[in-house]
């Protein structure tokens, strides 16, 4: 069943197409790679499926519905979240509350209970600290829940980022280079965690990575945008030994390649 289908997508910042014409289809529960070199797209096509921008031309639409014009927290709702490029998390908050934070949107008590400090509230609350710990513990972090988001190593903030997307219950998860700045070996773990929610959850993953050994380890099928286009889509195989993408990589080894 596909859950999300872009047709026809563009996205122009005045005499710049950075997005031209873009179609693509996820099936629930692929993991799918979107890869390109760097100024290819990429992040613009995440701000077009998370309403931050509006596209000049075409359709998004999840579970065939149009979500285009809606505001980003109404996508949220709608069941796609993301992470950045940039870490952004709230510094000054605990790793757990940071989590908490994305339950609070699908808090089963009302804004009465949370007011009022009815016990649906209390009920409420224990309920989200207890699910927040099962994901830091998914993530190895929750023996860090107590702790300052800011006072985290780098790789444990991206880690905290992913998890905090993932409480949100997204049935579409956009990761934005997630093994950015992180050694081999913390990308190693973290291939293993996003295996291991992609099994363990019902959710469809999209991801953009520069580190091709990751791309290609983990995900089925790949999208190449170069120049805001779609140059290719593939299983790793097909799109390792696709001459238009090994030209758009000017002749890298495109499995060893990495960019900024
Ligand atoms: N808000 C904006 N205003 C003007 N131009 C923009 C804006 N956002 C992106 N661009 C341009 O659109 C093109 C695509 O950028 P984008 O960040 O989507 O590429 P990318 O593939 O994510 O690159 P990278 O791998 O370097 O992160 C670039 O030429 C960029 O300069």
């Amino acid at each position: 069943m596909i859950l999300l289908s872009v047709n026809h997508l563009s996205k122009s910042f005045g005499g710049l197409k950075a997005v031209s014409a873009v179609n693509m289809e996820l099936r629930m529960g692929e993991l799918v790679g979107l890869i390109g070199p760097n100024g290819a797209g990429k992040t613009t096509v995440f701000n077009l499926l998370t309403g931050v921008y509006q596209p000049t031309e075409g359709d998004i639409a999840l579970r065939r519905q149009s979500i285009v014009g809606l505001k980003p927290w109404q996508i949220n709702q709608r069941g796609i979240a993301r992470t950045f490029q940039n870490i952004r998390l709230f510094n000054n908050l605990t790793v757990l509350e940071n989590v908490k934070i994305a339950y609070h949107q699908h808090a089963s008590y009302g804004i009465a209970s949370a007011i009022l400090r009815l016990p649906g509230f209390y009920k409420g609350e224990d309920d989200m600290s207890q699910k927040g710990i099962e994901l830091l513990k998914i993530f190895k972090l929750e023996h860090k829940k107590d702790e300052l988001a800011k006072n985290l190593p780098y790789g444990e903030q991206r880690r905290l980022e992913i998890a905090r997307a993932m409480a949100a219950q997204p049935q579409l998860l956009l990761l934005d280079e997630p093994a950015a700045g992180m050694n081999p070996q913390e990308t190693a773990e973290l291939m293993d965690m996003i295996r291991w929610v992609r099994q363990n959850f019902d959710m469809t993953i999209l991801l953009i990575e520069h580190d091709m050994a990751l791309v290609m380890g983990i995900c089925e099928r790949i999208y190449v945008l170069d120049y805001g286009q779609i140059i290719a889509e593939g299983t790793p195989a097909e799109i390792k030994s696709n001459r238009k993408v090994i030209e758009a990589y000017l002749g890298e080894d495109i499995s060893h390649a990495h960019g900024s």
